[in-house]
């Protein structure tokens, strides 16, 4: 018998959907979070259970029953921005979010929309955001849903009707703290961290009672000023290594993405992010391990006090942040039983540690790396010669900034043993020249203020790994992985960087949609590809799976943006982000009708010199790109690049005086003078231009990374071009 009832409190006589209905189930416990592992129906939390597997017990949808896979039903979200979220189910109820924090509750065996919660974040937050406007997901829990905003808030709605139960402003205002991550729900608190360390950001996390909003702890990563006194104790010992003034820039340590607990031992586990600025020797000159960036920090889940902590990248230059998705899991390791946490954090190796200790159990490269020769006995990366590029040369390092491994989860199947992680393979040229220093103290970001260039030649001389991916050249993998033997058991290379989250099931299944728009379900044993959908648009969301009546349904959010979306298109039709769900007997037919050959290029042409080319792309960065995605194709934001020559001709009117203003596009009257104007439509045209004749989009960006850096030295002197505060 197949367990594909909710063991949650079910509600017989209200029909599904009802207030009553949703009242009832979305009541969740903490046993029943805590049990959530036996209730295979349901998926109750961001990675299911409170282990973050993401390992499903259904098994109605199996090798031999896939012939018969359809699309239960579709749903449209009127958006073209990327969709990063892990929906929750439960009896049959979905809640989900999409781009710019939307919340959506729907029906989940047929789509019906429940309600839908837009908290209206103010649209020039784009401008303060790494990655775009996304969001991973929402807790639920004791009958209300819980998300962050872009805008650093954590609301509570009332699951029956989404209502707004309270709301509470969780960073500073002023600042550039965003929310990207999914809330977690631990003993009746609800649990949130921030992004912003590419900006200015000092990390930390939060935990909010449930019921009420307010706060009961906080937990700060880096210390601030010692002259202001420490938070907490472990941070006076964390201070020692720090050098310099580094709080001034806010340290970094940001709390984006995983968050963990375990019941049993109490303990809750963030992954701590990169340093703020990236470069150890402008943020804390002479060195140092910078306690806590790019850290699993154990804390206390009552107190939120600092237990322990296993650091993988000491005194982080790279943007490996150890903010990556974190497995709890119980492995045989040399015959013994070990309680065991897994990470592949950007830096390129797994880790095991036991999750009591924090002892450091194994780490192995998951993909090619050559920042270190290794680690010693403790874990400790044994740095490459000129890992840390203050050779005054580029230094041609893998993973670059974007990881070997992002946010995108990572599952663990319990019968093969095997973890399934979307790798990526990608380098950077990361340079610094200690004449050129910073130009910009907001935005530290990798081609900005000089320090580094994507591929630096054009003004440090390169060192070169031929073994390393070229300029230019990214492309992904998704790899079994044996935790135990430290082994890549099967790989299925992957054209793009950027491929979805990942799914397994008991059914021997692994499941990731992928950058092509093809959702793909293996054989989790070999990788071979036993059923595949197209849907058509690039994916960057995990697909999840549940139960309601009796019949196992598969769902997947797709929506191509985030951070690479921000720079390439993965497919070349656009389609509106949808909602698709399959089941066994499943005959829907996909929505067709909205899918739009991109616009062409524009083939307006520029006279304007290389240096207001590269003055342009630097403005571009600063105030466009948090929603213009240049050249990819544009969506419901459009694509400046292509866009008519009648746009071209209203541009000034545009921009600077807000002739497009109800559609959304602010009035940049305020940031933005004539000059930078023009400059800023030199570069667009120039972008077009050459993506017109075929120049690859990386090495694009590379090439206008140097004349970024031309520009800067060119006008170093005069005015900073850094300095444009969104
Ligand atoms: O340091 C940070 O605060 C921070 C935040 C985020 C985010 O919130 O999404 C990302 C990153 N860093 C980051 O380094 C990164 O590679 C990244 C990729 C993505 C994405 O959505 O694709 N977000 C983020
Ligand atoms: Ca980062």
């Amino acid at each position: 018998s197949e367990p594909l009832e909710p063991n949650i409190a079910s509600v017989d006589t209200a029909p599904k959907g009802s207030v009553e209905h949703v009242q009832k189930v979305s009541a969740i416990t903490d046993s029943d979070l805590v049990t959530a592992d036996s209730n295979a129906a349901d998926w109750l939390s961001y990675g299911r259970t409170y282990s973050e597997d993401r390992y499903s017990p259904l098994k109605q949808i199996t090798r031999e029953s896939l012939d018969s896979l359809g699309l239960a039903w579709s749903l449209e979200l009127g958006t073209k921005r990327g969709i990063q979220s892990t929906p929750v189910v439960v009896d049959g109820i979905m809640y989900f979010t999409g781009p710019w924090s939307v919340v959506w509750a729907v029906d989940a065996r047929n789509g019906a929309v429940l309600w839908k919660y837009d908290p209206e974040v103010p649209t020039a937050m784009a401008s303060k955001l790494c990655c775009g406007v996304i969001n991973r997901g929402v807790a639920i829990y004791q009958g209300a849903v819980f998300f962050g905003t872009l805008d650093g808030r954590l609301i509570s709605l009332e699951a029956s009707s989404g209502r707004i139960n309270w709301s509470v402003q969780t960073v500073p205002e002023d600042g550039f703290y965003s929310i990207t991550g999914a809330p977690r729900i631990v003993n009746g608190r609800v649990l949130i961290g921030n992004g912003g360390a590419e900006f200015k950001a000092r990390g930390f996390v939060t935990a909010y009672a449930a019921d009420t909003g307010e706060q009961v702890w906080r937990f700060y990563t880096v210390p601030g000023n010692p002259a202001d006194g420490f938070e907490q104790p472990e941070l006076a010992l964390a201070a020692k290594t720090w050098n310099g003034e580094w709080w001034k820039q806010g340290g970094g340590g940001t709390v984006w993405d995983a968050i963990n607990y375990d019941p049993e031992l109490n303990l809750v586990y963030i992954g701590v992010g990169n340093g703020s600025h990236w470069n150890r020797e402008i943020r804390s000159p002479g060195g140092g391990d910078n306690l806590y960036l790019s850290s699993i920090v154990a804390l206390d889940a009552d107190t939120g006090e600092y237990r322990w902590h296993f650091q993988t990248t000491p005194g982080d230059s790279w943007d490996y942040t150890a903010t990556q998705p974190i497995i709890l899991a119980d492995l045989e390791i040399d015959g013994e039983p070990r309680k065991v946490l897994m990470q592949a954090p950007k830096n390129g190796f797994f880790y095991v540690i036991d999750r009591v200790t924090g002892e450091f159990i194994s780490g192995d490269n998951y993909v090619y790396q050559n920042w270190t020769t290794g680690l010693d006995a403790n874990g400790r990366p044994i740095e490459a010669e000129g890992a840390r590029y203050l050779s005054g040369k580029a230094h041609w390092l893998t993973p670059g900034p974007l990881g070997g491994h992002n946010w995108f989860p990572m599952a663990f199947n319990r019968d093969t043993g095997l973890v399934y992680i979307p790798t990526g393979h990608q380098s950077m040229a990361y340079s610094y020249r200690a004449d050129v220093g910073y130009a910009s103290h907001e935005v530290p970001f990798g081609p900005l203020g000089g320090n580094m260039s994507l591929d630096g030649k054009l003004y440090n001389e390169p060192v070169f790994d031929p073994k390393a991916p070229p300029p230019g050249q990214r492309s992904g993998r998704l790899i079994a992985y044996d935790p135990i033997k430290h082994e890549e058991v099967w790989g299925i290379d992957q054209p793009f960087f950027y491929n979805g989250g990942v799914l397994t099931t008991a059914a021997g299944l692994v499941m990731q949609g992928d950058a092509e728009g093809i959702f793909s379900i293996r054989d989790a044993s070999t990788g071979e590809a036993v059923w595949q959908y197209d849907v058509r648009s690039g994916v960057l969301a995990p697909p999840i799976t549940y139960a309601v009546d009796g019949e196992q349904y598969i769902s997947l959010l797709v929506g191509w943006g985030g951070s690479q979306g921000l720079l390439a298109k993965a497919v070349d039709k656009l389609y509106p982000g949808t909602l698709y769900t399959w089941k066994l007997g499943g005959s829907a037919v996909a929505p067709a009708k909205q899918a739009s050959d991109m616009a062409a290029l524009t083939e307006l042409t520029t006279d304007a010199d290389l240096i207001a080319v590269g003055r342009g792309f630097n403005h571009f960065i600063n105030v466009c790109s948090g929603c213009h995605e240049l050249g990819a194709g544009g969506g419901a934001v459009p694509d400046i690049a292509r866009s008519s020559d009648a746009v071209f001709s209203i541009y000034e009117d545009i921009v600077l005086k807000g002739a497009l203003a109800s559609q959304g596009m602010p009035n940049l009257g305020a940031v933005l003078n004539q000059q930078e104007l023009a400059d800023i439509k030199a570069y667009v045209l120039y972008h077009a231009a050459r993506l017109r004749a075929g120049v690859d989009p990386m090495a694009l960006m590379a090439e206008l990374g140097g004349l970024q850096y031309q520009a800067d030295q060119a006008t170093r002197s005069k005015t900073p071009v850094n300095n444009v505060k969104p």
